[in-house]
């Protein structure tokens, strides 16, 4: 099973986007739920965009042990190394993050659970016009051509004294037998915080301003949870299980599981970005570049 879980970090939540419309239950007709034996004209993308990345992008690996131990001289090779892929492409992959493996193991194993379940359990979760939350296959209520080959569950995370609102979001939406799904994520999108104001330190040392101006901006920031589901193709040279696209948030927290696919586009080529089980992937978004 192809899968990946992203946590976007945004200093606000953005707003629907106008060329969104509603295709009512058209997404109930996807391949892959209907588990039809070729790509659907509406899933085929043109040629131009079909090109296969041949080599890996090299991004620096950034272990981040000796910044959370308080080690200046290991902070300062991190920081020169994540400038460095900043003043390039923006890609970086973090080491001893500090997320604990049995976290990201159960949030896989709640996730595979939940893209297996039935069209119609997963459809009590379905994303409505308007609504960045909930979900989608292959976003065919918003689209109509280049439709992404996958499946996605996306829902928002905010620090919350008063409610857990991931919790909140799958038992409101799933129901009491997801309870334990929601506490997992829960869990799993206040880790991705700590790692992404970690971030936010070493990028402010690298742009030579005050080491927390980046993590006191973002403290009271929400982010976007994403798992995708990228069923498997017949035929993978026709589709994308998602699209070229720039990130229009701040910064990205990416786990992608070993069989790989994610590519990035760096010095004229797509190239690779290789899987590390210990690692996550992070890249910096046009939001984050702007403001910097
Ligand atoms: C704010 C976002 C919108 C998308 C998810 C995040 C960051 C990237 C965007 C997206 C992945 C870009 C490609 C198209 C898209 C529709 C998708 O394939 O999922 C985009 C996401 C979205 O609009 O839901
Ligand atoms: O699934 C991936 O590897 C990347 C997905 C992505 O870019 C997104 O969901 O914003």
């Amino acid at each position: 099973m192809d899968s990946s879980i992203s946590t976007l970090l945004v200093p606000q939540l953005p707003l629907e986007r106008e060329d969104q419309k509603d295709h009512g239950d058209s997404f109930l007709h996807t391949p892959f739920l209907q588990k039809e034996s070729s790509v659907p004209i509406n899933f085929i993308w043109p040629k131009r965009d079909l090109v296969v990345a041949h080599d890996e992008l090299r991004e620096p690996i950034v272990d981040l042990g000796g910044f959370f131990s308080g080690d200046l001289v290991a902070t300062q090779h991190a920081v020169q190394l994540i400038r460095a892929a900043c003043l390039n492409h923006g890609f970086f992959q973090v080491t001893n993050h500090g997320v604990d493996p049995r976290l990201v193991k159960m949030a896989y194993h709640h996730m595979d659970n939940f893209f297996k379940l039935p069209a119609s359990m997963k459809l009590r979760a379905k994303r409505t016009p308007g609504n960045m939350w909930g979900y989608s296959g292959a976003h065919a209520d918003r689209f109509s051509s280049k439709l992404p080959w996958k499946e996605t569950l996306s829902f928002g995370f905010h620090d919350s004294d008063s409610k857990p609102v991931v919790e909140d979001f799958f038992k409101s939406n799933l129901g009491m037998d997801f309870e334990q799904t929601g506490v997992v994520y829960q869990k799993y999108c206040e880790a991705m915080k700590d790692v992404a104001l970690a971030i936010m330190e070493l990028l402010a040392i690298s742009l030579g301003v005050h080491p927390l101006h980046y993590k006191h901006f973002f403290q009271d920031g929400s982010s976007i949870m994403r798992c995708n589901y990228y069923p498997p193709c017949k035929e993978p040279g026709l589709a994308f299980g998602t699209g070229p696209h720039c990130d229009p948030t701040s910064l990205t927290i990416l786990h992608q599981d070993q069989v790989g696919g994610l590519e990035v586009f760096a010095n004229n080529k797509w190239r690779n970005v290789r899987p590390r089980p210990d690692a996550l992937v992070i890249n910096i978004g046009d939001t984050f570049m702007v403001s910097a």
